[in-house]
């Protein structure tokens, strides 16, 4: 039996959704870097990542339509943030609960019928940026703020942190940000949502599972990490980059925003990030951490060859939003749901389990003694 450990390079399904070839990353046929640049909308990535093709204008007016519909909390759930702000919680935690939790007040959450699914699926992704900004607001004594019908997806989750309408140039800014993170072939917490959906389960079960696996410090958790390092390496007394990597890399130690199982030279989605938080630092005064960044990506490439991911720049970029570092994960599950969902979708069409095979290496041929044969310990018999 050939153990492939980590499933790596092992395709086990087909898709439609995204595609990385030689090192270039489409969604459905179009490539990233047109998207960002030529401003997609998150909604039209939505739209296309559950249909495989782009709206129509009118198609476009439904779904947004459908989000502003589903985006407002019930008192019974914002209840249940409170309660959970009491805890020493990690966000993402939180986030995986109150996930569950919406299928508990969802009358629809065990049909299964197209239309059932649907207001599911819209359900989950509407509301998690008002989870986000409720949590984030609630944990500081303030009240939430209520979501508004005439804003977009990203510009609606800026104004319910805050209260306030946030500049054109950072909805801007976030937008791109949710359109590069929506989806990304086969990561492990899109490959948890598509086990989950082989089931044929329900889909508040495949997005908690997925939400889960995202907040791993090897897959999504690790932006909130790379800013943890940034402000340990900024805020020592020598800033030494150097020393402080080296230090990591002898004592055999993950740096957290650098690597990844697919791409081996370059993540496309880092361009983008790194020019954003370029621009974003120099807006905000913060160019100190966008020098920062770059001497770490210089060393580690010059170093040990490694290159950053996905996650590396977005914790700059996310700090520029203004926003806790320990919300970062989140911000990135606010877009990747939209792919999670759109590979249930996949998923349940196909209707093939996913069940691999392990190669057993335990012990073999043991006798077993019953309980009441076996000496206690001590002597003392209960
Ligand atoms: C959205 C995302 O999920 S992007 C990934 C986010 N995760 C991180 O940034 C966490 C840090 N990175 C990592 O842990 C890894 O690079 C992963 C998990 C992303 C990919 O792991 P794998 O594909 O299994 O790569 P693998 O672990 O085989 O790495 C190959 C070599 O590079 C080293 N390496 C890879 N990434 C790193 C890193 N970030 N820091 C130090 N060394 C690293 C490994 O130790 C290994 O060295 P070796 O051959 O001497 O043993
Ligand atoms: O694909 C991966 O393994 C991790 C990643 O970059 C992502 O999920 O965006």
């Amino acid at each position: 039996m050939e153990v492939h450990k980590g499933l790596a390079d092992v395709v086990v399904s087909e898709t439609s959704l995204s595609a990385i070839v030689e090192g270039q990353l489409s969604f459905s046929g179009y490539n990233i870097d047109e998207l960002v640049e030529k401003d997609a909308s998150f909604e039209e990535i939505i739209f296309l990542l559950w249909n495989s093709r782009m709206p129509s204008r009118e198609e476009f007016a439904q779904l947004q339509h459908d989000l502003h519909t589903h985006m407002a909390l019930s008192e019974s759930v914002i209840a249940c943030l409170k309660i959970q702000c009491r805890q020493n919680l990690h966000p993402m935690s939180v986030l995986r609960t109150t996930v569950s939790l919406l299928g508990v007040f969802d009358p629809y959450a065990e049909e299964m019928d197209e239309r059932s699914v649907y207001i599911q699926a819209i359900s989950i992704q509407a509301k998690i940026p008002t989870i986000v900004a409720a949590f984030a607001r609630l944990r500081k004594g303030l009240d939430p703020i209520a979501p508004r019908e005439d804003l977009s997806f990203g510009a609606n989750f800026l104004y319910m942190l805050t209260g306030e309408e946030a500049n054109p140039d950072l909805v801007r800014a976030y937008n791109h940000c949710l359109v590069l993170h929506a989806d990304h072939d086969l990561n492990a917490s899109t490959f948890t949502a598509r086990v989950a959906a082989s089931t044929l389960t329900d889909v508040y079960s495949c997005i908690t599972g997925a939400i889960g696996a995202l907040k791993g410090p090897l897959h999504g958790g690790a932006n909130e990490r790379v800013f943890d390092m940034l402000s340990e390496i900024a805020e020592s007394d020598t800033r030494d980059v150097a020393g402080y990597l080296k230090t990591k890399l002898d004592n055999k130690e993950k740096i957290m925003g650098f690597g990844h199982r697919v791409y081996k030279t370059e993540d496309p989605r880092k361009k983008h990030l790194k020019r954003m938080a370029k621009e974003l630092t120099q807006e905000f005064g913060k160019e100190d951490l966008y020098d920062l960044s770059c001497e770490v990506e210089d060393y580690l490439l010059k170093e040990k060859g490694l290159i950053p991911n996905v996650d590396f720049y977005s914790a700059t970029v996310y700090h520029c939003f203004g926003i806790e570092h320990d919300l970062f994960t989140l911000l990135f599950s606010m877009s990747r749901v939209s792919g999670w969902l759109g590979h249930v979708f996949e998923q349940k069409r196909e209707a093939t389990l996913i069940r691999p095979r392990s190669k057993y290496v335990g012990p073999v041929n043991l006798t077993y003694i019953p309980l009441s044969e076996k000496e206690t310990i001590g002597g003392n018999a209960q």
